[in-house]
């Protein structure tokens, strides 16, 4: 290193109070209804570049078994923390340490992880056949009026008739493959996927010895049903609900409510999935072309079994059955060791990505699949803060080499960094005497949601020129909720390690990530680019901070994060043509502008499970030759369509 000791800018300011958190919780779920401008930037990638050695992808680091490995919840607000993920000891899904061996075979993980990842390809096959049935019926100007039939249903149609659909085998219990809290877009998802394989109704049954069974129940708020509790529904049965279209008359113990009956006697499992609507949140999934496409998003709730049924008068007169389910068994045990309400490893359901931390971030437990196991979990006090990060791994595949995670960059000792210009608001930064808002052009790079405005690459667009985003810093006057502090309190989405068909590890978030949302920080040791330069063949790791932009020829000096030795989530982050984040310069505790925060945001609405990529090569120069090299493995059409024929 020279003569470069390193440093790190120390604690970052904590963003509220509690724990971090820089907005409550409702705001932070809020999804932006306006979001209008996304696909600025898009497929131009971030404000730096990898140096990889892309021609080298998958064959040093891709393992046999794809999606065999979970990882990491982080909080990134704290103070800067070093922590080998080698040595440390392994925690169970309900969050205690289990020093002593593993509860299931290797085999049984194995077949897990197929599982998960064959529920994993139907959802993406749907997805894919979804956006051809779509531009196959733009290109013919037809209508889903003149087709007859929904788009959603085609796409399904496609899947099934092309045995692309997965457990099409109805079944009783759990679904391969499918984690209680487990997020799916719409109901041809469901059906794709074997968790409940009716699109309209809410009830789906098996037959077993001549009298049916219900397998699940959606509840979709089209009937009078109520949630007593997150654990406790009271659920309408079907028909004679004129709000869908049918007939008002007396409901008959027939169809759904007879199978709901007899698993009222027979005590069996019903797997219960919710409907949760987005608009009231914000804005839903986009495709493509920002159209909205998903209103709602539908949860696992995994196992409940009903305890009660009755008969009563609905809100128009007529008979309705109700039934109350539970997850408790009938006994009012909580089930234990079978394919209940449990997870596959028989341990509790832990770590929905509903349940954000009173803070804000992710929960400390996140995948309770006995396919994972946890291989290293970091659980540091420090400054009376917590910081927990876990990386699981499947049994006997390989591991994403030790590294020490870190969650603020590690400066230069050298370097003087210039400390921010502050700013003395005491009722919001809006206004146009704020110094934050002055240095972002007079306007907030913020919506009150919290979502980036515009996607701001490090590009030269249209004659103006907005690389960098000034967000509040430790020494602004404005609360630690102003909405100018985005991307400084940490990461909030529930973020994954995974192995990606050819690409090595990669990224993936267990829920929803709306447009414009920040997902991560790339964090390492900031280097000048002369020291990185003869490492530059070694690894895989560095980001070229400001490459291609102003920053880079205004400043002379150029720096390179390093996440080989120190960094974090983002190090995992895969390259795309296509891709979902891009990289924004972000300045706020310091105000060196060549060495601005490297802060990646969704490009796009990102449904639960999608890797999250970013465009290596956008404003690359140096390491052209490198990159042309490479086989890229990212899959996208844009990038096939680049390829050679
Ligand atoms: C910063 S690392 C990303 C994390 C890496 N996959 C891992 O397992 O640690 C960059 C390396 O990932 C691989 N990679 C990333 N994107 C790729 C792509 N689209 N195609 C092939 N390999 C890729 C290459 O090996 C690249 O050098």
């Amino acid at each position: 290193m020279g003569d470069y000791r390193l440093r790190s800018l120390g604690k970052r300011p904590r963003v509220d109070g509690s724990g971090g958190s820089r907005e409550p919780d409702e705001r932070r779920v809020a999804r932006a209804e306006t979001a209008k401008d996304g696909g600025r930037g898009r497929g131009r990638g971030g404000g730096g570049t990898f140096k990889s050695r892309l021609n080298r992808a998958g064959a040093s680091r891709s393992t046999s078994g794809d999606g065999d490995a979970i990882a990491v919840p982080v909080r990134s607000n704290t103070r800067p923390t070093e922590v080998n993920s080698a040595n440390v000891p392994s925690v169970d899904a309900r969050g205690s340490v289990a020093r002593s061996g593993l509860r299931t075979s290797a085999a049984e993980r194995e077949e897990i992880v197929s599982d998960q990842m064959k529920v994993k390809e139907a959802v993406d096959t749907f997805h894919q056949m979804f956006e051809e049935v779509k531009r196959a019926r733009k290109s013919k100007n037809v209508s889903a009026k003149d087709s007859g039939i929904s788009l959603f249903s085609e796409a399904l149609e496609r899947m099934k008739s092309s045995n692309k659909c997965v457990n099409l085998r109805k079944s009783l219990g759990s679904v391969p493959g499918v984690e209680v809290g487990q997020e799916f877009c719409c109901r041809a998802e469901l059906v794709v996927t074997g968790v409940h394989g009716q699109v309209m109704r809410g009830i789906d049954w098996v037959v077993r010895n001549g009298k049916r069974y219900a397998t699940s129940i959606v509840e979709s708020g089209r009937y009078s049903s109520s949630m007593k509790s997150k654990d406790e529904v009271v659920y309408c049965g079907e028909g004679g609900n004129p709000v869908i279209g049918g007939s008002l008359r007396d409901q008959k113990l027939s169809g759904g409510n007879l199978a709901l009956k007899n698993s009222f006697h027979s005590k069996d499992p019903v797997r219960f999935i919710r409907r949760y609507n987005l608009t009231k949140h914000g804005s839903g999934l986009r495709d493509a072309n920002h159209e909205r496409l998903f209103k709602c998003k539908y949860v696992y709730e995994g196992i409940f079994y009903v305890h009660q049924y009755w008969k009563e008068r609905g809100p128009f007169g007529k008979l309705m059955y109700k039934f109350r389910l539970t997850n408790l068994t009938r006994d009012g045990s909580a089930p234990v060791g079978s394919t209940r309400n449990l997870t596959r490893d028989g341990s509790a359901p832990v770590g929905s990505t509903r349940n954000l931390t009173r803070d804000g971030s992710a929960p400390v437990s996140i995948s309770s699949s006995r396919a994972l196991e946890h291989v290293s979990v970091n659980d540091i006090s420090q400054g009376g803060e917590k910081v927990s990060i876990r990386v699981l791994c499947a049994v006997g595949k390989e591991r994403p080499s030790p590294f020490n995670y870190i969650v603020c960059n590690i400066y230069p000792q050298s370097i003087y960094l210039s400390p921010p210009i502050n700013c003395n608001c005491m009722e919001g930064c809006h206004s146009r005497i704020c110094s934050c808002v002055i240095n972002n052009g007079g306007e907030l790079p913020y919506k009150q949601d919290g979502h980036i405005k515009k996607f701001k690459p490090l590009v030269y667009e249209c004659g103006k020129f907005k690389p960098l985003v000034y967000e509040c810093g430790p020494s602004c006057t404005c609360s630690h909720t102003c909405v100018n502090r985005a991307s400084q309190s940490g990461i909030r989405f529930e973020l994954e390690i995974f192995q990606t068909r050819g690409k090595g590890w990669g990224v993936r978030s267990r829920s929803h990530i709306p447009l414009g949302s920040f997902v991560c920080e790339y964090i390492g040791e900031v280097l000048p680019d002369e020291l990185v330069l003869p490492e530059f063949n070694k690894h895989q790791y560095f980001f070229n901070i400001g490459v291609g932009g102003a920053i880079h020829r205004e400043n002379g000096d150029c720096f390179t994060i390093n996440a080989w030795v120190h960094g974090n989530i983002g190090r995992f982050i895969n390259h795309s043509c296509s891709p979902n984040l891009y990289a924004q310069n972000v300045l706020f505790d310091h105000n060196d502008k060549r060495m601005p925060h490297i802060m990646l945001f969704a490009s796009k609405d990102i449904p639960p499970l999608r890797e999250l990529t970013f465009d290596y090569r956008a404003s690359h120069v140096r390491c052209a030759d490198v990159l042309q090299r490479m086989k890229c493995y990212c899959n996208a059409i844009a990038c096939k369509e680049k390829r050679p024929k």
